[in-house]
């Protein structure tokens, strides 16, 4: 089975990602690995955190010569910042530095430190913060591998950062690949320059105040075939497997596959894709109402899921909160912090979507290695060549 688990701590010395149930002979290309890092540590409202890290990974098992062989891959990426946290945050040794007692109100501090029975609300933020996503982009910079051997490719993209939204004609009439060059050269990930402009200057806005901002992102899979998923059980449908990886992305609120919430103002009539049929290329829609899933299974057609991010928590102008020692009321904790980080968000959304992706796919089709695994998926597709 498909699965991988990260470990770090913010501050500590490294993250790390362990990957389980790749086939044996998967060629893979570290620096792909390493260019997802850099994308994840992109966009405009970041903090000071990104000036420090260069993230990189090191592997250290499940790979010889390039090449996966069957045993779990282990990836480190080393924190540059653990050189300035050796103190507060050493594995052993009497405790330093001051804790910290105010938790932010939208972070993990207050009912983390409740249930952990912690009086540093740092042994709960270290481990809360969405520096661990670095990990699960390496992961996801793998499993993207994995599918683009069955000509499957993720990519993803910010349609709204504080209100300010894509044009949605233009959000219409733009196609993955368009996606993939246009936001090549955005700072925020935005195919539409026009509001990426008011984007930076609500950002710009936020951080004079003190203030954050949240935002949506959108993630479309392309060259999908019918299949992954399944209606059974809940748990095996690929919407529901999609919709719950990508809210365990830190912050992330909400999550819409297709038309999503949308549907609520629709008939039916107007809210399914209609099905056709050709000799020689069989069924297709000339609509994607469904974003690429019905009754848990992919059609044929882009998936395509959105998700919102909250604002960040960490303010500059801090909200009230109350010292976990006193009890007394205080301003929440501030410490250095993005302003806005849903450019960052959605190359984890990304990551997070190609992962349940290669999970559903090598579960399907299986195969020790990856000689087996490419003959499973060919022999299907000709299956389903109707
Ligand atoms: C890429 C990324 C960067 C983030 N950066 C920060 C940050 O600098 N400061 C902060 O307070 N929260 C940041 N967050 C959000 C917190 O990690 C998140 O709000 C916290 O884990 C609690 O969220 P939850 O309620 O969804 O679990 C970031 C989230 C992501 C995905
Ligand atoms: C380190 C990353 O994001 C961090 C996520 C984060 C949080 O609370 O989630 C808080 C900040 O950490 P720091 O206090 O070290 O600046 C962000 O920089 C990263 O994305 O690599």
């Amino acid at each position: 089975m498909f699965k991988f688990i990260t470990t770090g701590e913010s501050h500590g010395p490294a993250l790390t990602a362990v990957i389980e149930g790749l086939p044996a002979g998967l060629s893979l290309d570290i620096d792909l690995i390493n260019a997802d890092l850099a994308r994840r540590q992109k966009g405009y409202g970041r903090g000071g955190r990104m000036k420090i890290e260069c993230d990189r990974v090191e592997a250290y098992s499940g790979i010889r010569f390039g090449k996966t062989i069957g045993s779990p891959v282990t990836f480190v990426i080393h924190n540059r910042d653990w050189a300035n946290w050796q103190d507060r945050m050493a594995p052993v040794g009497e405790p330093r530095g001051e804790k910290v007692t105010a938790p932010r109100p939208g972070h993990a501090d207050l009912p983390g430190m409740l249930k952990y029975q912690r009086e540093d609300i740092r042994d709960i933020l270290e481990r809360a913060s969405a520096r661990e996503t670095a990990a699960r982009v390496a992961v996801g910079a793998v499993a993207k591998q994995v599918l683009a051997l069955v000509g499957i490719q993720v990519v993803s993209h910010v349609t709204n950062i504080g209100g300010v939204s894509v044009a949605a004609d233009l959000l219409q009439r733009t196609n993955a690949s368009d996606i993939m060059s246009l936001i090549q050269s955005s700072e925020l990930a935005c195919i539409d320059p026009q509001a990426e402009n008011s984007m930076k200057e609500a950002i710009r806005n936020a951080r004079d105040e003190g203030n954050s901002l949240g935002g949506i992102f959108e993630v479309i899979v392309t060259g999908v075939f019918p299949g992954l998923g399944s209606h059974i059980h809940w748990d095996r449908r690929l919407d529901s497997r999609l919709a719950g990886a990508l809210m365990s992305i830190q912050a992330v609120k909400g999550v819409e596959i297709g038309d999503g919430f949308g549907y609520a103002g629709m008939p039916g009539s107007k809210a399914h894709d209609e099905i056709f049929y050709q000799q020689g290329t069989g069924y297709y829609r000339k609509t994607n109402h469904a974003g690429g899933i019905e009754g848990g299974i992919s059609n044929g057609q882009d998936i395509v899921v959105r998700a919102v991010m909250k604002p960040i928590p960490t303010l500059m102008t801090p909200l009230l909160s109350v010292d976990i020692c006193s009890k007394a009321p205080i301003k929440a904790n501030t410490e250095r912090s993005d302003v806005c980080a849903v450019t960052a968000a959605a190359v984890v959304g990304e990551t997070m979507a190609a992962i349940v992706l290669a999970g559903a796919i090598l579960e399907k089709f299986g195969g020790d290695s990856i000689d087996d695994f490419l003959q499973s998926v060919d022999a299907y597709r000709q299956r389903i060549r109707l």
